[in-house]
């Protein structure tokens, strides 16, 4: 499991005393593992998972978007925990969220779950629902962009959750220049000085910041 920033000890300990996700999660892991080769190291952690099914359910959005679905294992762990509410996955893999599609199915949560498939600058720009809740995992030079877009639509008192903000810890090391590591950074300076939001990093697994708009 992904904890990149706790001695080895103590995320197991952590992840002993955290609810583990069920059988099938398990296999959607396993699958993606088997099946996406080098990929499937972008899948969210199973601590993850837990925490965005329980915001899910703390925050009770109608409308949360998901940008960045990959094999779904992230848009299955926000799907339950709605309970009235949509979310809306955008991704450009058709091949990748197929295999999403069929773990909807599964989790029973079909139903809640629609995904736009194309780049996410120009379907999230199509997007014209007001947003509760948003994710947002996808290529971090474009977190910016998607950032924006989702802060025009998203309700006072909406909350933005954005995954890998601290690239391994990389981020705090001023002389760690490459590429992804800066673009990141640079999202997080966007971030913190943003006045309209309220914000929480996270040394959840890779980085999770909680951005409220205010
Ligand atoms: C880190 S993975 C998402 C992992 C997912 N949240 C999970 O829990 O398994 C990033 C995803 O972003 C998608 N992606 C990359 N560039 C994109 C773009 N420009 N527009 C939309 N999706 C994009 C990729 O196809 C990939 O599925």
């Amino acid at each position: 499991m992904k904890a990149y920033l706790l001695d080895p000890a103590v995320a197991q300990y952590v992840f002993a005393h955290s609810t583990p996700p069920d059988p099938l999660l398990e296999e959607l892991a396993k699958e993606t593992a088997e099946s996406t080769g080098d990929a499937a190291g972008m899948q969210i952690s199973p601590d993850q998972g837990t925490f965005l099914t329980m915001i899910t359910q703390l925050v009770a959005p109608q409308v949360v978007v998901e940008v960045g679905t990959f094999t779904g294992y992230s848009s299955v762990c926000i799907a339950r925990g709605l309970s009235g509410g949509h979310l809306h996955c955008f991704d450009v893999s058709e091949e990748w969220t197929s295999v999403a599609r069929r773990y909807w199915e599964r989790a029973g949560v079909a139903d809640r779950v629609t995904l736009t498939l194309g780049p996410a600058l120009e379907t999230l720009t199509a997007f014209d629902q007001p947003i509760d809740l948003a994710f947002i995992d996808a290529d971090k030079g474009n977190y910016p962009g998607y950032y924006e877009l989702v802060m025009e639509r998203l309700r006072p008192g909406g909350l933005i959750l954005a995954d890998n903000t601290l690239r391994r810890g990389h981020v705090a090391d001023p002389a760690h220049d490459e590429t992804t590591t800066v673009e990141i950074r640079q999202f997080n300076d966007l971030v913190i000085e943003d006045p309209r939001v309220t914000v929480l990093m996270l040394p959840v697994a890779d980085g999770m910041t909680m951005i409220r708009k205010n």
